[in-house]
């Protein structure tokens, strides 16, 4: 047993769906997951920090087991793609092997999602915060704006753009966040197969959970595990004339990403 390298990152995008596709992943015999977000790529203080302290943070594995991290900011933050190329040659002496997951969901229900975290911590400390729309509208034009991180943050061709640089295209692969909700098992099984897993999460791994919307993991008999409940926050509901905005600043965007996934969202 020794701590690995991991040979697969869920990458992003954040509030997709990440914590959800790492645990169920992990019931996988042959995975070993990080428990926590490192934050190691995407942070300069802790990259700083060097291969030996992010090394630590990966649970012991057998030779044929694989081990994967997930920090959902690696997706968005630019440097971290070039920083886990050349690490990778640190660590295996050699390169090109890595495998990316890269969970989505609606750009705007992602985005929404980001809001209604803050928005959460706001209220429970009784101060005052602005709506979705206001944040995410410019005063002088009164258009979308991606200044507002949570708009930025659902650009995902862009940020694709960039990782496309650095790896190759077969490297990674694109689940969807929404079906991981409604058929965990289907989406699963896809990311087994790229992974190169036996097939091993099959239904009976899963408990579907009526009061909370969401299916939990069948971990052992006696115990089932589902996600903390600040999964599944309820969101605010937008104005049809804001929704039609909203979904046209996006259409573009959207598109380009099709393209560049060969896979088609219907966002
Ligand atoms: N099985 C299961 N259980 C709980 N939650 C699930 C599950 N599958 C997907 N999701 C969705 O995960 C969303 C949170 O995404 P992340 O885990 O990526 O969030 S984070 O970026 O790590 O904060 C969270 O988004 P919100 O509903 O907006 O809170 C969930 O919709």
């Amino acid at each position: 047993l020794k701590k690995r390298f991991p040979h697969c990152l869920i990458i992003g995008t954040r509030k997709s769906g990440t914590r959800a596709l790492l645990e169920f992943l992990s019931l996988h015999p042959s995975v070993v997951a990080a428990k926590k977000e490192t934050h190691f790529f995407d942070s300069d203080e802790n990259f700083r920090k060097g291969l030996k302290w992010y090394l630590n943070f990966m649970p012991p594995s057998t030779e044929n087991q694989i081990t994967v991290e997930k920090t959902p900011a690696y997706f968005f933050s630019g440097k971290v793609p070039a920083r886990i190329k050349r690490t990778e040659v640190e660590a295996n002496g050699s390169g090109g092997r890595m495998k990316f997951l890269l969970i989505v969901k609606d750009p705007v229900e992602r985005a929404l999602s980001d809001y209604a975290k803050v928005l959460q911590s706001k209220q429970k400390q009784n101060i005052r915060y602005p709506t979705f729309e206001e944040l995410s509208t410019d005063p002088i034009t009164d258009e979308i704006t991606s200044a507002y991180r949570p708009i930025r943050r659902s650009l995902y061709n862009l940020q694709l753009r960039n990782w496309l640089k650095h790896f190759k295209r077969s490297q990674l692969q694109v689940v969807d966040g929404a079906a991981l909700v409604t058929n965990p098992v289907h989406e699963l099984q896809k990311v087994e197969k790229f992974l190169g897993l036996q097939k091993f999460l099959t239904s009976d791994k899963f408990i579907w959970s009526q009061d909370r919307g969401f299916y939990f993991a069948n971990v052992t008999k006696i115990r089932t595990k589902c996600l903390s409940t600040s999964k599944g926050l309820a969101h605010p509901r937008l104005s049809d004339r804001f929704t039609e905005k909203i979904r046209n600043f996006f259409r573009p965007f959207n598109e380009d990403f099709y393209n560049l996934t060969r896979m088609n969202f219907d966002w």
